[in-house]
């Protein structure tokens, strides 16, 4: 490869990007000096939402489109990316962003919610293009391969989390949907050719409604239709208030908004309509007249409403406190604040809102600031079956034990927007009744659903050549690590079946001789992955896109304590590595914690390891031999900052993400002293190592002397770079020994 070998470091949102200003500094002065050169790129909610609006900013406001850039770049061998974590934007999310950018002076458009005439459609579509999980699925070209490596793993053994206990007598428990679901409605087929299908909507009168023209499908494909039928959903959530009320238990919605942006919001929306019935039917005229969305969240309610005259919004106020009385009680947010499970689409995720109620005894927390056991609403059956084993395996056998528990990593197919996180553009909230049906360039059926007005009908896709390299992925995966391996299909699935012959067709182009490789349905595939567990057995998942996202949360959050230390490799199917950090999120109440006091407890580990692969993959790919010192430096230096505790602490005063960069830094300039293999950077890194272990006490002084006060970052969404760089990097002397290796 003739190009210059480069690392695209990516900046992204919250605590992460936060981090990247103390991170960057000390990775830019160290792969200098080694000739690696590593440029950013700006994904962040803010940085996409100005990108999309060229015409309306000044030349010194715009910003390109990175993330467009970096999608092409994933497609050519020489890709090298770090990814961490961005926000995947609900709609009040994008809108306090778009608030915040116009008081910065920033002439940007109001986000359109029921757009008018042709203008504000084009203003919506833009902002539509970067809401919810806009950014990972252009970048994921590639597999997903996630799992703890072996030193995080001891670590967790080392220095076990805190895990909450069980009782036998929880009464928490999984509610999902018995009939009218995506599960029990799912039809699919083999697309036999390459083209296009078509998707319409037959009225009862015969009329044709097209909603979307054309899907180009290739060979070989797989496409699935389903429908989440609004009536049932309805009926089912109604049920179930009643029940949690009967039972006296929490109750609390777990879907995932961000990532499934069209039909997700749109299910929370019929929940909170169902929750809040009574007191949303009372006063419908005034809250239309306001622009009140269901699919925003309550919160959404008591933001319109201030737009009423006060009376009225007294008495709005006045009815709701009245129906709590008479409903469930609400699993909370933050009760502090009064934030409960029903404010923001976005707050409640389930991949990680589930894990962490399983860590906490299956509890959550309700208004009185207690914890209490759940009824977690799972509407549809595809998945959430899962967390149920989970729940049936603690009550039985107590609280999983970090220090013996065995570990469960995942091989996830992902590429090219596989499966349900692919299904944004070909998912309708159906106008009208009638017939969906998706035909081919023939005009053949491929599958109809008969559906009714406000059903949420969606297609999904899944390529063929991801499938393939899935496997072999999974294969590779389970013949390096010598583990079992078991694909979690389910046969009375129609997209698994599907899925599941496939499957069994491309083992067979694979050498699995002594490899243990199964396909069981998620139930039985948890129940036994939990099983081993127990014994301190390891067993690789082998999953399609959703539930590579669950998992990859679930196992590591028990494991680890948080998806935060995991490895997150992507290999790219045309070559490069997509280097994800973490599996968790943009942790938004770090921010307020670092506003608060000064103290930033993201843990980077994740970041680290990531940089130790994409340094790996560099000087393979390049055959470069400083990158390969860099990244064996770098492993064994992860190694020893796990070993010796540095992780930041959640506490004030104690050692943050920036006292944790410092170690690393420390640890990493003594592994390159230590090594013989390249003799001017163990001089160069010699000199730093002496200077950090020298500077040791007054280092980590400096960087917990700052804490304890608020600061002030100018922003949100969009920080003021000066006032950021200056909270995160407070320590002199850090910055100045760094100046050692710095680019001379
Ligand atoms: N890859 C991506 O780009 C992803 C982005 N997101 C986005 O992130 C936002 C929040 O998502 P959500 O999933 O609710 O999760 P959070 O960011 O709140 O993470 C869940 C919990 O995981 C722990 N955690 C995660 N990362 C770290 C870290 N580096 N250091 C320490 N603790 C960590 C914290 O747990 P504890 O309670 O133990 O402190 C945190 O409260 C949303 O905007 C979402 O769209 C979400 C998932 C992935
Ligand atoms: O893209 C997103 O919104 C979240 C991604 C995610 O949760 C994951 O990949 O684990
Ligand atoms: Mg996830």
């Amino acid at each position: 490869m003739s190009k210059t070998p480069k690392i695209i470091y990516t900046l992204t949102d919250e605590a992460p990007a936060l981090a990247t200003r103390s991170l960057l500094p000390i990775i830019d002065a160290y792969t200098d000096s080694a000739g690696i050169t590593v440029e950013t790129r700006d994904i962040s909610l803010a940085g996409r939402i100005i990108s999309q609006f060229p015409d309306c900013l000044s030349d010194a406001q715009q910003l390109g489109d990175h993330l467009a850039e970096l999608g092409e770049l994933a497609k050519t061998p020489e890709a090298n990316i770090i990814k961490l974590p961005n926000i995947s934007a609900s709609v009040p999310q994008l809108k306090a962003a778009i608030k915040e950018l116009q008081g910065q002076g920033y002439p940007l458009p109001d986000y359109p919610d029921e757009p008018s005439d042709d203008a504000e459609r084009d203003v919506k579509a833009r902002y539509d293009r970067v809401k919810g999980s806009a950014v990972n699925p252009v970048l994921r070209e590639g597999n997903s391969d996630r799992r703890a490596p072996s030193s995080v793993k001891s670590y967790a053994r080392k220095y076990p989390h805190r895990m909450g206990e069980w009782q036998a007598s929880s009464r928490s428990h999984v509610a999902h949907m018995s009939e009218g679901d995506f599960y029990g409605s799912e039809k699919s087929a083999l697309i036999a050719a390459d083209g296009a299908v078509k998707i319409e909507l037959i009225g009862q009168d015969g009329s044709v409604r097209v909603l979307k023209e054309q899907t180009p499908v290739l060979a070989g494909e797989v496409i699935d239709g389903a429908v989440m039928s609004r009536k049932a959903l309805s009926a089912f959530v109604a049920e179930q208030i009643d029940d949690a009320k009967q039972q006296d238990v929490l109750f609390s919605l777990h879907l995932k908004a961000t990532m499934m942006k069209v039909s997700d919001p749109i299910m929370f929306g019929m929940v909170v309509d169902e929750f809040y019935r009574d007191v949303l039917d009372k006063h419908a005229e005034a809250l239309e007249s306001v622009g009140f969305d269901s699919s925003n969240g309550i919160g959404d309610l008591y933001a319109t409403i201030a737009k009423l005259p006060e009376a009225k919004r007294a008495e709005i106020e006045g009815d709701i406190e009245a129906l709590y009385a008479e409903r469930p009680r609400l699993a909370m947010v933050d009760s502090y604040k009064g934030i409960t499970n029903l404010h923001v689409p976005s707050d409640v995720i389930i991949d990680a809102s589930m894990p962490a109620m399983i860590r906490d005894s299956g509890k959550m927390w309700g208004a009185d600031d207690a914890l209490h056991d759940t009824k977690a609403v799972i509407p549809d059956r595809c998945y959430a079956g899962i967390y149920q084993a989970v729940i049936d395996d603690c009550k039985q056998h107590g609280a999983f034990d970090p220090t013996t528990m065995g570990s469960v990593p995942n091989v996830g197919l992902m590429a090219q927007k596989a499966e349900e996180y692919g299904s944004h553009d070909k998912t309708f909230q159906i106008p009208a009744d009638g017939t969906v049906r998706v035909t081919d360039a023939a005009g053949e059926v491929l599958f109809e659903h008969a559906v009714e007005q406000s059903d949420i009908w969606r297609m999904c896709q899944t390529k063929d050549a991801p499938i393939k390299d899935w496997v072999k992925l999974a294969v590779s995966r389970a013949r390096e690590s010598d583990t079992p391996a078991v694909f979690w299909l389910d046969a009375q699935r129609a997209h698994d079946a599907q899925l599941i012959k496939k499957v069994e067709n491309y083992l067979q182009d694979h050498d699995t001789s002594g490899l243990d490789i199964r396909i069981m349905a998620p139930m039985e595939a948890m129940q036994f992955s939990l099983e081993r567990i127990r014994k301190g057995e390891d067993t690789i998942s082998v999953t399609g896109n959703v539930l590579r996202d669950y998992l990859t949360d679930l196992f590591p959050i028990m494991e680890l304590g948080t998806s935060a230390k995991m490895l997150s490799i992507v290999p790219l199917m045309n070559g490069g590595g997509l280097f994800e950090t973490g599996a968790g999120g943009s942790a938004p109440k770090h921010v307020q914690q670092l506003l608060e006091e000064n103290h930033l407890r993201w843990d980077s580990l994740g970041e680290f390891l990531a940089l130790a692969a994409s340094l790996e993959h560099l000087g393979k790919t390049f055959d470069n031999a400083r990158a390969r010192v860099m990244a064996k430096a770098l492993d064994e230096a992860n190694g020893e900052f796990l070993d010796s505790n540095k992780s930041p602490s959640r506490k004030v005063g104690e050692l943050d993400n920036r006292g944790s960069h410092f170690y690393l830094a420390m640890y990493w300039a003594e592994a390159l002293a230590a090594q013989d293999e390249d003799t001017e950077l163990k001089e160069l890194f010699g000199k730093l190592a002496t200077e950090l272990r020298a500077k040791e006490t007054a280092i980590v002084e400096e960087l917990s002397g700052v804490q304890g006060q608020p600061v002030d970052i100018g922003g949100y969404y969009h920080v003021d770079g000066a006032l950021a760089d200056a909270v995160m990097r407070p320590s002199r002397t850090l910055n100045a020994a760094l100046e050692l290796v710095a680019k001379r």
